[in-house]
């Protein structure tokens, strides 16, 4: 189980839930459900800029995540710990004591009736594209090294110059894989997509290796070697290069090919054989369908997110190693530290736009503070993966 997952009976501590928490967001996608929400350090009195309207609070922004099949669980933390009380009501009827929750992603749809009944609030649905883009900017803008490369083993810190980032372009490896050509704050365009995306991954990888869970299967993937599976150039090649089209007798000239003439049945070849040819497989493919589309609008960067790639070392290298290979070394694979994150994000985000309906309830207005990513007290950022527990970014909200 992730760290960032949130059990059953997650309780939040008592530190956390005596402060404030407000300001709900939740994604939810086809795989998994996203949740974000901010406490006011109680500690820290709100600072009132006399000079304007504003004033600004300090506080943490929280993630966490669950299973979307396992939704109740997700509705039973957000009631225990009365997080659904943080959302907004519109000024528009005052007599109404409706709370609205933001919500992205297809499940905005889908468990809307299931929310309203189980935690009776309604859910205000913001445009899945939209919130990835509002996610991506905000964490590009605003957290410190939040963007990274990745390759042979080695992570480097990417410096955003705030001037310079668009246009880009957004890969986000969900359930499905978007590809979003990104020209400024609000302003994008889905360019394409693949439906060869995390879900194939899981989903496939759950019926060839009876892995019981996502983290199983990725951690299969580490102890395999996907040559087995894998047919190379060398194996057509007779051990050679095929140097005149430019492919190294390592290349793999065909995913999962050697299984056609190996004559042996699934159960003779290794699971975590199987589970690292078909992350490679997947990976590669992205990484190349998301070079050719940044070639298509001549886009230089590219940035990755989504939780299929949840930091992991092996799928990071291949999705950089194949933009780097289809671009001749002109182009980087980037990566982003709150991957999984851009959607529930953008959601969040998204309360600004109501911050002068609403006048029961604080309203947010996020202005690109500088946040600072923590666990516990201290500034953390894990080489090889995932977040902690209890993972928050330090962060100024302005309230209006
Ligand atoms: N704990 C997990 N359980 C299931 N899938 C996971 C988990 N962690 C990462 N994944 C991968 O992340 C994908 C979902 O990514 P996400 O960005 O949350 O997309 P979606 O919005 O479609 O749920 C899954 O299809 C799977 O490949
Ligand atoms: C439909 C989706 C936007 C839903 O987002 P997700 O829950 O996968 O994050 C995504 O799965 C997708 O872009 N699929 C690829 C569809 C295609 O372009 O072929």
């Amino acid at each position: 189980m992730d760290v960032r997952d949130a059990g059953f009976h997650g309780k939040l501590d008592a530190d956390q839930s005596e402060s404030q928490i407000s300001h709900l967001a939740l994604d939810i996608g086809g795989t998994l459900i996203k949740l974000v929400y901010f406490s006011r350090n109680k500690d820290r009195p709100i600072d009132e800029n006399k000079n304007s309207k504003n004033s600004v609070i300090e506080g943490r922004l929280h993630f966490a995540k669950f299973e979307t099949s396992k939704i109740n669980d997700c509705l039973e933390f957000i009631l225990s710990n009365k997080l659904h009380l943080g959302g907004f009501r519109h000024h528009k009827d005052p007599a109404s004591d409706k709370i609205l929750i933001k919500a992205t992603g297809g499940g905005a749809y889908r468990f809307a009736d299931l929310i309203k009944e189980k935690l009776g609030v309604s859910i205000e649905k913001e445009e899945e594209m939209e919130c990835l883009v509002a996610g991506a900017n905000f964490l590009l803008k605003a957290v410190h090294q939040e963007a990274y490369t990745y390759m042979d083993g080695r992570k480097e810190f990417v410096h955003i110059d705030h001037n310079d980032l668009y246009p880009y372009l957004l890969v986000n490896i969900g359930s499905g894989v978007s590809m979003i050509k990104v020209d400024g704050d609000g302003k994008f365009e889905r360019i394409s997509g693949t439906s060869v995306g995390g879900g194939t991954f899981w989903g496939l990888g759950r019926l060839l290796t009876k892995c019981k869970s996502f983290d199983e299967l990725l951690e299969l993937s580490h102890q395999g070697n996907n040559r087995v599976i894998d047919m190379l150039v060398g194996d057509i090649y007779g051990g050679l290069d095929y140097s005149k089209i430019g492919l190294s007798s390592t290349t793999i000239a065909s995913s999962f090919g050697k299984a056609i003439s190996d004559n042996r049945e699934l159960e003779e070849y290794k699971p975590e054989d199987i589970a690292r040819s078909l992350l490679r497989m997947i990976s590669n493919n992205i990484g190349q369908i998301a070079y050719l589309n940044a070639l298509r609008f001549g886009l230089k960067r590219i940035f990755f997110g989504g939780f299929f790639i949840r930091s992991h070392a092996f799928t990071m290298d291949t999705i950089s190693v194949a933009v780097n290979f289809w671009s001749k070394g002109e182009a980087k694979a980037m990566f982003l530290h709150h991957e999984g994150f851009l959607g529930a994000l953008g959601a969040f985000m998204s309360y600004e736009k109501h911050s002068r309906d609403d006048s029961t309830s604080p309203q947010l207005g996020q202005r690109y503070p500088v946040c600072t990513p923590l666990v516990g007290d201290k500034i953390c950022y894990p080489l090889n993966g995932d977040l902690n527990d209890n993972d928050s970014l330090e962060c100024s909200v302005y309230v209006a």
